[in-house]
């Protein structure tokens, strides 16, 4: 789709918070493109990107549209938006193997062998080959980066939101998972929304820049 509804849409989007304007943004991310939003803490930027995938708390108030490919998704449940976020901490499941952590990105149904079969293959494009029946509390920080952005994107997202995934690594890691992150965006031609703190990302996301609160 190349129309002018592809992508990630935040028309007329604002929060309030007690009548108070937080967040106001009318922008459109195309398919491919990476918006970042940078500004001072507590400016509302991880408040806009639950607005985005359905967990806004009920202390604000919405008005505006989300649309996302077209589809109107301002009032729907999280589970139906198709949006994948990723965060400073991986959080995947401790109880759970690398393996059943990725299994849980897939869409139900399938057989048993084919779902083994496809997480051993995003294991092996992210390098890591053999590692489906480790416990997440033994990868290093870059291994869990990359099973979080893999059990991702086996969700099959439509869009990609970002919220400082990268500020707990060390900074070759940090380049090397960003790197990741931006080229499995553009190989999937998804809109990617990131909030960052960090001027490094933000160049190397390539996109515009929107600072809120100036
Ligand atoms: N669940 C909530 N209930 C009440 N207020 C909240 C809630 N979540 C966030 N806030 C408030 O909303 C404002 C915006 O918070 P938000 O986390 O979006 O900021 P931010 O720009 O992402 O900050 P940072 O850069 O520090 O992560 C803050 O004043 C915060 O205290």
């Amino acid at each position: 789709m190349d129309d002018h509804t592809a992508g990630l849409v935040l028309d007329h989007v604002e929060i309030r918070q007690a009548g108070q304007v937080l967040v106001q943004l009318n922008h459109r991310v195309k398919p491919g493109e990476v918006l970042t939003l940078m500004g001072p803490s507590g400016i509302g930027k991880s408040t806009l990107l639950s607005a985005i995938t359905g967990a806004l708390a009920p202390v604000f108030e919405l008005s505006g549209r989300i649309l996302l490919n077209g589809r109107d998704i301002t009032e729907l449940p999280p589970h139906q938006r198709h949006t994948g976020i990723l965060f400073q901490d991986p959080l995947l499941f401790p109880h759970m193997s690398v393996g059943a952590n990725l299994a849980f990105g897939l869409a139900p149904g399938g057989s048993r062998q084919n779902r083994q079969a496809r997480v051993e293959e995003v294991l092996a494009e992210v390098g890591l080959e053999g590692y489906a029946s480790r416990d997440p509390d033994t990868l290093s920080g870059g291994q869990r980066a990359r099973v979080a952005l893999m059990r991702m994107l086996l969700s099959d997202p439509q869009a990609l939101l970002l919220d400082e995934p990268f500020s707990g690594l060390d900074a070759s890691l940090r380049t090397k998972v960003r790197n990741l992150v931006f080229e499995r965006a553009k190989a999937c031609d998804l809109p990617v929304l990131m909030v960052t703190h960090d001027a490094e990302d933000a160049k190397a996301a390539g996109g515009e820049v929107i600072t809120l609160g100036v």
